[in-house]
């Protein structure tokens, strides 16, 4: 086993990715990412005595290149003795039926198909090529869509039955292991334009930090990440034992004692309004919740919009989230 394979297996271990007797659906796109996770599994899987697998979508949306793609994969895992699973998707046709982009589209029937393996075939984890680069894009790809600070937590390593063992690894290292198994991969070459938000980052704003920045960012990236996942579980936890402990709060029947809000930070305050907010499937944006939370100090009687025909009412010492029956009310 070499450095990099040693250092795979050591956070399959670290994080329990992986436990004896799963079965691992690998997702293998052909690029070098998905690649290096095909040759680092199939070199450590003696020793993690799990079963293998692996499954490649056909998106049949660059013609002959897509279709070199499947060639590849199929005969890499045929080297590999490995299982290998393929579906063909017209995914434009299925785009303009779902209304959604192609991006969209074919990420969803990805997800799809590897849950239909799972139930098919008794997969229990599925892996992806996701590695550092992916999650420095993700965290700035989030900050520009206006997330909080805990959701800053980028790319999880786990997530249900989804495992990224790549996250501690840069391109860098991956395109060496490669090179060192003498492996090929396959470009995609639409990856390399601007017009999409996330190639715009990937491709433009990435390489101008890297220029001066040259080995900080990524692993800055990964290590506020790291901590941002842990904030946010946390804060999970400490709320809903704040929660627990205060049945003047009661997030179910959207009735909140303004006492015990008034005992808390302004931040556990929005937490908890975020919370009440999400169960009711309303907008949580910071607006919202400034409003909401601005109530606290104002007269009874009076109301804020919470969005989607809800307001909330402080009455009777406590914050009532209650129908108005006014639609147009969506701020
Ligand atoms: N055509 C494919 N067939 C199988 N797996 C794929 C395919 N395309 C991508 N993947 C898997 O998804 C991983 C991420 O790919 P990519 O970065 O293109 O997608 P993404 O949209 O950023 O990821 P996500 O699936 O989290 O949305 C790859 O490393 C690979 O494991």
């Amino acid at each position: 086993m070499n450095r990099t394979e040693k250092k795979f297996l050591e956070n399959i271990r670290r994080q329990q990715l992986v436990s004896h007797g799963d079965a691992v659906l690998l997702a293998v796109s052909g690029g070098p990412d998905s690649m290096a996770l095909l040759h680092l599994f199939a070199a450590v899987v003696p020793v993690l005595r799990c079963r293998l697998g692996v499954a490649h979508c056909n998106f049949t949306l660059r013609g002959e290149e897509s279709d070199g793609d499947e060639a590849f994969v199929r005969d890499a895992c045929a080297e590999l003795g490995l299982e290998c699973h393929v579906r063909r998707f017209d995914t434009t046709a299925v785009s303009a039926a779902w209304k959604k982009s192609t991006e969209e589209t074919a990420r969803l029937l990805r997800y799809e198909f590897f849950d239909e393996l799972c139930r098919e075939s008794a997969f229990t984890r599925i892996a992806t090529g996701h590695h550092s680069g992916d999650n420095a894009e993700t965290v700035l790809f989030n900050l520009f869509r206006g997330a909080a600070a805990s959701g800053l937590h980028g790319i999880r390593s786990k997530h249900g039955k989804i495992i990224r063992p790549l996250l501690p690894f840069t391109r860098r290292e991956i395109v060496a292991y490669l090179e060192e198994k003498g492996s090929g991969w396959r470009v995609d070459y639409t990856n390399e334009g601007v017009e999409h938000d996330r190639n715009f980052i990937r491709n433009r704003v990435i390489p101008v930090i890297e220029e001066r920045f040259a080995l900080k960012f990524t692993p800055s990236m990964q290590r506020i990440s790291e901590q941002a996942g842990e904030l946010e579980a946390f804060i999970e936890q400490h709320i809903s034992r704040l929660l627990k402990a205060n049945p003047g709060l009661d997030l179910a029947a959207g009735k909140l004692h303004v006492g015990a809000m008034r005992q808390l930070s302004i931040f556990e305050q929005k937490e908890i309004l975020k919370r009440a907010l999400k169960l009711r499937g309303l907008p949580v944006d910071s607006q919202a919740l400034g409003r909401i939370a601005g109530l606290l100090d104002r007269q009874a009687g009076r109301s804020v919009p919470a969005g989607a025909g809800v307001e909330v009412v402080k009455q009777d010492g406590f914050l009532r989230f209650r129908q108005t029956g006014d639609p147009s009310n969506h701020r």
